[in-house]
């Protein structure tokens, strides 16, 4: 039996060579992307479709022979089950109405899972579709990077206006909370039952934050999640990504629930490699210097690969993708982390 690289590294085997797949793979710098997605209409129609989806996730695999897929959807699903409405207008981002912060709109009341039944077909397709070796990872938001965009009706550049919610209206917001965790709980119970190998949480607004805050609305409801999934599917590895944490990724690396923690682009590698090696590490590389390409990509490339070297680490970025990333530098990049 050939177990996934991706997922020995996650049991804590470190692999020579590491692991490879990347946040945001899947996506618009990839002309096959844009291709499918121009076909599908909208953003959201291509996440609703599950054939048309199943390809997108696919294209980075026969491209560039990663490791591990990762499901095309995204973590703004949520809200919609919640009852709120999703629109991508182009350039502009995503936009929740009702938005919780100007208006009563109760997001406790309403739990219809039935918008995402086409996001596990999805997860059936691509598993029919990959290779036994290469792993597919399910994934969603952590609640409170989903709450932000729920309450603000929109992506923000500061999380003060939100943290100001959840002092105001602090029942409103932990009813919030709650109802995201149980939903989240869920969703990617379905996703593992449709046959996904691995989960991540992303919690992409961790920073700027009180030290309390992170570990009552970012670290306690993203363990609750993992623990409920592992309870009824046991044995499925969780990774946190608790972007921008800080020192607090110590608090992540301390929590037993998770297998693995993704590091942000600001996170010293080095010092990750010190602190946080009770869990497999993924990430760090900063996704410009793939978009710059060079010998700064390279360079970098070479240091991340070797920093851990002879220890658990999935290679990956410290965010996504950005859109006008050469598709060559991705495969060069490739390249170098196996040479
Ligand atoms: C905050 C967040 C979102 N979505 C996601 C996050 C967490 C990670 C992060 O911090 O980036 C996660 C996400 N979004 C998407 C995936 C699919 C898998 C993959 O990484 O390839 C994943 C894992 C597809 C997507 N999600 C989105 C696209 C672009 C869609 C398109 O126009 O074709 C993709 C490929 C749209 C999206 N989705 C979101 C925003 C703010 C936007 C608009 C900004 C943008 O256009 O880049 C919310």
């Amino acid at each position: 039996m050939h177990e996934a690289i991706f997922l020995k590294a996650l049991r804590g085997e470190a692999c020579h060579p590491h692991p490879v797949w990347f946040m945001r793979q899947a996506g618009r710098y990839l002309p096959e992307y844009r291709a499918v997605r121009e076909k599908a209409g909208s953003f959201l129609d291509l996440c609703f479709s599950p054939e048309m989806a199943a390809d997108v996730t696919l294209q980075p695999i026969r491209r560039y022979d990663l490791d591990a897929a990762i499901l095309f959807a995204d973590i703004l699903l949520m809200p919609m089950v919640l009852g709120q409405d999703l629109a991508f207008e182009s350039g502009e981002g995503p936009k929740l109405s009702p938005a919780l912060g100007s208006s009563e709109f109760d997001p406790s009341l309403l739990r219809n899972m039935d918008i995402v039944a086409p996001v596990y077909e999805t997860v059936r397709l691509v598993r029919a579709g990959l290779a036994k070796e290469k792993a597919l990872i399910g994934f969603a938001g952590a609640p409170w990077t989903v709450a932000t965009y729920m309450i603000a009706g929109h992506g923000v550049k500061d999380t003060a206006a939100l943290r100001r919610f959840a002092y105001d209206q602090p029942d409103r917001f932990a009813a919030l909370i709650s109802a995201l965790e149980d939903v989240t709980i869920e969703y990617l119970c379905g996703q593992v039952a449709a046959g996904a190998d691995a989960l991540q949480l992303f919690e992409s607004w961790a920073s700027g934050l009180p030290a309390d805050f992170v570990r009552q609305w970012c670290l306690a409801p993203a363990a609750r999640i993992a623990g409920a999934v592992k309870k009824r599917h046991p044995g499925v590895p969780v990774l946190a990504f608790p972007k921008g944490a800080g020192s607090l990724y110590l608090d992540f690396a301390a929590e037993p629930v998770f297998d693995g923690l993704s590091l942000g682009t600001e996170v010293d590698w080095q010092w990750a490699r010190d602190n946080l090696s009770a869990k497999t590490l993924q990430g760090g590389l900063d996704p410009l210097l793939v978009a710059a390409g060079g010998d700064g990509m390279r360079d970098a490339a070479r240091r991340l690969r070797d920093t851990f070297a002879g220890s658990p680490y999935i290679f990956n970025l410290g965010h996504g993708f950005v859109p006008d990333t050469p598709p060559e530098n991705v495969a060069e990049l490739v390249s170098i982390i196996r040479e």
